[in-house]
């Protein structure tokens, strides 16, 4: 957490808590891995007097935000770290108010994101400027609703510039990648010369469709803490590659420089052998004309930045014969250190009756915008060259140990807070002993952030539990508790979607008379609206690959044996999330970040959320099966 005076609490407050880092593969400028981002906000804030931090939360904000959200709509993005400068270092006159920051590659809690809308909220309003990612979408449009209940004037705009993935493969939509920043420029303009909330979001549903991104690894990441994210064979490189260390869309031989920087722009442009996407408009030779942004995914040299630079226009301008008057080469949204480049083309006559130059050329004082853009593009400078190879009751507390709370009849008992407090405290526990299991298959899978993010709420309910704040005797505001839980102190997809669940499944209870409901029934109740509610603001159902697949059948499960007048076979409960979490293992993903996974690589490897869920599971129930 941070303090309002802009200091963060330091890596040595943090070492109380956590462990230093262990010996690396490659050293990293890191003392305490879960402290990087406290550690670098806090190190940027007191360089730079122009920002400071919002109390409690990883939110920077413009230190005059007080006086500029008088008269100017405030631009807020955010997301996950790990992609700095994104997004703190486009704070500034021009581009944006406020940013805030998640955890490395997962999206910020709830929370913080209401926080930063409170501190911007001003009579012109608040547009939030979202990645398109299931964490995001969740935890910054939950912050929204929250707001415009309150009384604030706020939109969100969600960016998806990504090229390379098949549309038919994800139902999570297209990936908001470096073209994000693009997006920040001219919407930033804009609101600097005093466009309203209106116009700028109609500015940038239509910028989207102009925008487009791919990318290229040379190199896998490595979050500090964390193996690296994937395994590259020599001399190949993947390509459509993300922002959370993923392998791409496909990991092809590294053929050359210009080679693989045509590939890029033929997938963006619809062109040649890789003509199957169609995520932006056809270029017209001779007509069409292109902002070109080369961004460093992390860990490239300034020299290879040119390479991939001249192999872009040279492409773009001979050979699809198009304009490019704006270029702008740099390090704009990273995947942690990760070796590589994406390519973003925008479109500009995206907007109808504007001149995207003026907007992208206007001055702003963001520190990572560059400075006087590279005026490329004009034939005469492109020299063609051969191609290089290359709420109740009645405490009980004499159960023997075995005894777990589903356990008993519906007759004997409906309710022991005893017992449920052991429950919670069993399902905490698996969370941490399951953390390396949940870890790894997340790096492989998906982005590598499942295991802490489900440590640290597990984390914070033990906390609570252990000095009695938790209303065990109440089921409903239980569950009320465990769900703010999840949206302060988790963060990412895992965050918003355990908050949404929980919220719904306490509603459900609040209404009933749930003295005299069986325990059973009464979980039953729980997940049913808690599955609903994931359903639809999630968007996944059975059989997505998802948490889902859990508990659903779990939920099946309880639905048939729960209101029985005899006790829940726990050991079947616990074979069969056991099971269902890895037959996940098999599925094809279609939500949430695995989807961007090609399905070869996730075979054979569960879900980590659907693991997560069969670990909290048995140890509610005090059964483990052997790992
Ligand atoms: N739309 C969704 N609905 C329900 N659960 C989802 C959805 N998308 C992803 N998940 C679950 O979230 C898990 C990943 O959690 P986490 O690592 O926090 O996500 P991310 O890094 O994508 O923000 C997945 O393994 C999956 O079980
Ligand atoms: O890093 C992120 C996007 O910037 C985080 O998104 P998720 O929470 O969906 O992983
Ligand atoms: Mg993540
Ligand atoms: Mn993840």
């Amino acid at each position: 957490s941070c303090h309002e005076d802009g200091r963060a609490e330091s890596g040595q407050d943090l070492a109380k808590h956590h462990h230093p880092i262990k010996h690396p593969h490659i050293p990293q400028l890191v003392d305490f891995p879960a402290a990087i981002v406290d550690d670098a906000l806090h190190g940027l804030v007191r360089a730079d007097p122009r920002l400071r931090i919002l109390k409690g939360h990883r939110v920077v904000v413009r230190s005059d935000i007080d006086t500029f959200k008088q008269d100017h709509v405030c631009i807020i993005s955010g997301g996950g770290s790990g992609h700095e400068p994104a997004h703190v270092g486009y704070i500034g006159d021009g581009m944006l108010a406020a940013a805030v920051a998640g955890d490395v590659f997962a999206s910020p809690p709830t929370s913080a994101v209401l926080a930063a809308i409170r501190a911007c909220a001003g009579p012109k309003g608040v547009l939030l400027v979202v990645k398109n990612y299931t964490g995001d979408r969740l935890n910054f449009g939950l912050a929204v609703e929250q707001a415009r209940f309150e009384g604030l004037l706020v939109d969100m705009v969600i960016v998806g510039d990504d090229c390379a993935l098949p549309r038919e493969k994800s139902k999570a939509g297209r990936r908001g990648l470096a073209g994000t920043v693009l997006m920040h420029k001219v919407l930033g303009a804009m609101a600097e010369a005093g466009r309203d909330l209106a116009s700028l979001s109609n500015a940038a549903a239509h910028l989207s469709r102009g925008l487009g991104t791919a990318g290229v690894a040379l190199s896998p990441c490595q979050v500090p803490g964390r193996q690296p994210s994937f395994h590259l064979e020599p001399g190949t490189c993947g390509i459509g590659v993300g922002i959370h260390g993923e392998s791409g869309a496909a990991e092809i031989p590294f053929t050359s420089a210009s080679a693989i920087c045509r590939d890029l722009l033929d997938i963006m442009l619809n062109q040649g052998k890789i003509a199957n996407r169609a995520y932006m408009t056809q270029p017209q030779r001779n007509v069409s004309r292109y902002a070109l942004l080369i961004n460093n995914l992390g860990a490239t040299s300034q020299l290879e930045l040119g390479v991939a630079a001249m192999a872009a226009l040279d492409h773009l301008i001979e050979d699809v014969g198009v304009f490019v008057p704006r270029v702008y080469m740099g390090t704009f949204m990273t995947s942690m250190n990760m070796a590589g480049v994406s390519l973003t083309l925008l479109d500009l006559d995206a907007l109808p009756a504007e001149a995207l130059e003026q907007w992208l050329d206007a001055p702003t004082t963001a520190p990572a915008w560059p400075g006087p853009t590279l005026l490329g593009g004009t034939k005469q400078f492109v020299v063609r060259r051969d191609e290089p190879p290359i709420t109740v009751p009645a405490p009980h507390s004499s159960e023997a140990e075995e005894t777990t709370a589903l356990q008993r009849t519906p007759s004997e008992i409906s309710y022991s807070t005893d017992l449920l407090g052991k429950a919670i405290k069993g399902a905490c526990e698996a969370l941490f002993s399951g953390e390396p299991e949940l870890s790894r298959l997340d790096a492989i899978v998906g982005d590598g952030d499942c295991g802490t993010t489900m440590t640290e709420g597990a984390r914070s309910v033990l906390e609570q539990l252990q000095v009695g704040r938790l209303a065990l005797h109440n089921p409903a505001q239980l569950l009320q508790q465990l769900a703010t839980i999840a949206q302060e102190n988790m963060g990412g997809t895992s965050g918003a979607v355990y908050s949404i669940f929980f919220a719904a499944a306490s509603s459900c209870l609040n209404d009933r008379d749930v003295v005299r409901a069986p325990l059973a029934s009464l979980v039953t109740m729980a997940l049913t609206a808690g599955i609903d509610a994931v359903m639809k603001y999630g968007g996944a159902q059975q059989g997505d690959r998802t948490m889902l697949d859990v508990l659903v059948p779990l939920h099946h499960y309880l639905d048939r044996h729960g209101s029985a007048e005899q006790p829940i076979d726990v050991g079947a409960v616990a074979t069969l999330v056991e099971e269902a979490s890895h037959a996940t293992a098999d599925m094809n993903a279609t939500c949430g970040r695995s989807s961007y996974v090609p399905d070869h690589l996730l075979r054979g490897h569960p879900d980590p959320g659907a693991r997560a869920v069969a670990m909290w599971v048995q140890g509610a129930l005090h059964r483990h099966p052997r790992r």
